[in-house]
């Protein structure tokens, strides 16, 4: 039987903690690593970072952007991370913010979700903008592939608010309204106390704003951008995220990825030791 995402979460945070370390390599992170701008220093970044996660840490997330920077070249660089990082049994979240119609967006989860694929990873960040039900066919198949989704809910970025907090017809925020459809479909469809379709909610936000301060069951996974550069403390991960706690993923790029190709591997030991001890 397929173990799902969610459980699969679960064991890495037992076993790992809830560190995420993302892997972006940034024109000037390149620069400062001794690395060219090139798809070969992306390749040569991202293989450095899994050396400093191994054993550290149990999650990243390459955002895909940072490869598509150099066409097919950088997705040669990419698949080569892909694949190295969960050949040392890290779970890979593909930061790809994919959607569509659902039709189209079916093909996505097809390219980053099935066991196989040159881009297979563990999970998709999505968006949710043509409404939850357009990501029926990714959901479907990650149910079915042992594999998650994170949708875009309130992002950390300041622009997204007034879209993020509007108030929909039923008077739900648009927010609460993605996350009550995520947290229904893992009602129907999850086996483990985590569900397998997570969503994303920034550390930079108030919960209340948004109207999320919620327990739901089972709990969604919480991809959780925010910490470190832009601002928020991992020290205050169940202050900001409250009942929602038990499903986060706390995600750092450039606060890690800063202390440069020497001190990257004991900047992931200190920051998964501040996340251990602020879930604990
Ligand atoms: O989905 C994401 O990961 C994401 C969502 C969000 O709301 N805010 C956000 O910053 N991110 C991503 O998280 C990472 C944050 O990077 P740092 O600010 O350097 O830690 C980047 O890769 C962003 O693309």
């Amino acid at each position: 039987m397929t173990v799902s995402f969610g459980e699969r979460l679960e064991r890495v945070f037992n076993e790992r903690g809830r560190l995420c370390v993302g892997i972006d390599p940034h024109a000037w992170l390149l620069r400062d690593w001794g690395l060219a701008d090139t798809a070969a220093g992306a390749r040569e970044f991202g293989l450095r970072v899994l050396d400093a996660v191994d054993g550290n840490a149990g999650i990243v997330k390459p955002q895909v952007a940072f490869f598509e920077r150099f066409g097919s070249a950088g997705y040669a660089a990419l698949e080569e991370i892909l694949a190295a990082a969960r050949s040392r049994g890290i779970l890979v979240i593909a930061d790809a913010k994919r959607g569509d119609v659902g039709s189209s967006v079916e093909a996505y989860g097809q390219a980053w979700l099935t066991p196989g694929s040159p881009l297979e990873a563990d999970a998709l960040t999505v968006s949710a903008y043509q409404g939850v039900g357009s990501l029926a066919a990714p959901s479907t198949l990650a149910e079915s592939t042992g594999k998650g989704l994170f949708v875009l809910a309130a992002t950390s970025n300041p622009e997204g608010m007034a879209l993020q907090q509007a108030r929909m017809s039923a008077g739900t925020t648009v927010a609460r309204s993605i996350v009550d459809e995520v947290n229904a479909w893992n009602a129907e469809h999850a086996t483990g106390a985590l569900g397998s379709i997570g969503v994303v909610i920034g550390a930079t936000l108030r919960l209340a704003e948004f109207d999320l301060e919620l327990a739901p069951q089972p709990a969604p996974p919480v991809l959780a951008p925010g910490f470190g550069h832009q601002g928020a403390e991992a020290e205050s991960m169940q202050k900001i995220y409250g009942a929602l706690s038990s499903g986060v993923i706390v995600s750092e790029s450039r606060s890690v990825l800063g202390a440069g190709p020497d001190g990257i591997r004991r900047a992931v030991t200190t920051r998964a030791e501040i996340v251990r001890q602020a879930s604990a």
